[in-house]
């Protein structure tokens, strides 16, 4: 058989709680025999987003990056309005991103993902000036982001680490805003704001409208304006409802608006987390880019099955006559 597909495979050899090297030759023993793989490994001072950069720069068919997060978000950011397909093998603690796009979360998925080659255009953003592919979240989400360390994570979990950042919630100050999109001025008093083109449920901030639709060409705005502690961990822990049932939030302190633009100005000034990173301070001018990025995704139309019992230990299945 000739290979007639070529890929660039960016891999962070120490993501996740695995065992990296297992993971790559997992990856490589799937991905091989069909694509030629050229890998590039991060180092702490090499990032994904230059190696990706250099892909472009190289005119790569595809690039495929494989690790936590962050190493997902710095490639993804790189190759927004490329058309360079990206596949996606999330290897961290989280996978908000792979949860975002309804990408698959283990390695032998993904391989089998980007083996289908099924690209498909979603949007992107630009934050001031920067590509953006989740969220940007001013004031709380920030804080949680720079407080949140790996350790943390490690012995926690993801739900414990969520359910500490709605305790701290309720301790966060409120701060003025004021958001202004193509249509409208709105001036408000929150505890976060949040703008997003795509985030996973886990980013309760960011669930005011029922689903982040990220092909539409548009943002989405979540306002969290509780006025006093108890009504902070009450608005959070609906935000949490909602986003896994799929609804919008019904809470007066909870506010969500669609725009293709908007920008943000605070009084006092909050720290900004763009896709997870800290970077800087508000004002921030948010503005959807649409389709700007181009995912190997998983056919949507599978139907998922009312019963899965295979992989239980010392199984065994009688079919009754
Ligand atoms: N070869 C390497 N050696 C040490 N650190 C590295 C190397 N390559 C990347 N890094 C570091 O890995 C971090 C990015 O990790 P990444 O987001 O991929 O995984 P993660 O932290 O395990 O993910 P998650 O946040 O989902 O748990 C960066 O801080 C980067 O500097």
């Amino acid at each position: 058989m000739t290979i007639e597909r070529s890929a660039c495979l960016i891999f962070n050899p120490v993501a996740g709680q695995g065992d990296p090297e297992q993971d790559l030759l997992t990856i490589q023993s799937l991905l091989e025999p069909e694509i030629e793989l050229d890998i590039r490994l991060t180092t702490p001072e090499v990032d994904a987003g230059q190696l990706a950069r250099e892909a472009v720069e190289r005119g790569v068919h595809t690039i495929i990056v494989s690790g936590g997060d962050g190493t997902i978000s710095a490639a993804a950011e790189a190759v927004v309005g490329t058309s360079i397909p990206l596949g996606v093998i999330s290897r961290g603690t989280a996978n908000a991103f792979a949860s975002a796009l309804a990408l698959p979360n283990t390695v032998e998925a993904a391989c089998e993902t980007i083996l289908q080659g099924r690209p498909k255009v979603v949007d992107a953003a630009l934050c001031n000036g920067k590509h953006m592919v989740l969220l940007a979240g001013i004031g709380f989400e920030a804080e949680m982001v720079e407080k949140a360390d790996r350790d943390t994570k490690n012995r926690f979990g993801m739900l414990a680490y969520i359910m500490a950042g709605v305790k701290q919630l309720g301790e966060f100050e409120s701060f003025e805003a004021r958001i202004e999109t193509q249509e409208k001025v709105i001036t408000v008093i929150a505890s976060a704001v949040t703008i997003a083109n795509a985030a996973p449920p886990t980013s309760v901030l960011a669930q005011g409208p029922a689903g982040i639709i990220c092909d539409d060409g548009l943002l989405d705005l979540t306002v969290v304006a509780p006025t006093n502690p108890a009504g902070a961990i009450a608005s959070a822990y609906h935000l949490l409802q909602t986003a896994l049932s799929g609804d919008a939030a019904e809470r007066d302190d909870i506010g969500y608006l669609r725009a293709r633009r908007i920008k943000v100005t605070t009084d006092p000034p909050q720290k900004v987390a763009l896709d997870g990173e800290i970077i800087g301070t508000t004002p921030i001018d948010v503005e959807c880019i649409p389709g700007g990025l181009t995912i190997l995704m998983p056919l949507l139309e599978e139907v998922q099955p009312l019963e899965k019992l295979e992989g239980l230990p010392e199984l065994r299945i009688e079919e009754k006559l």
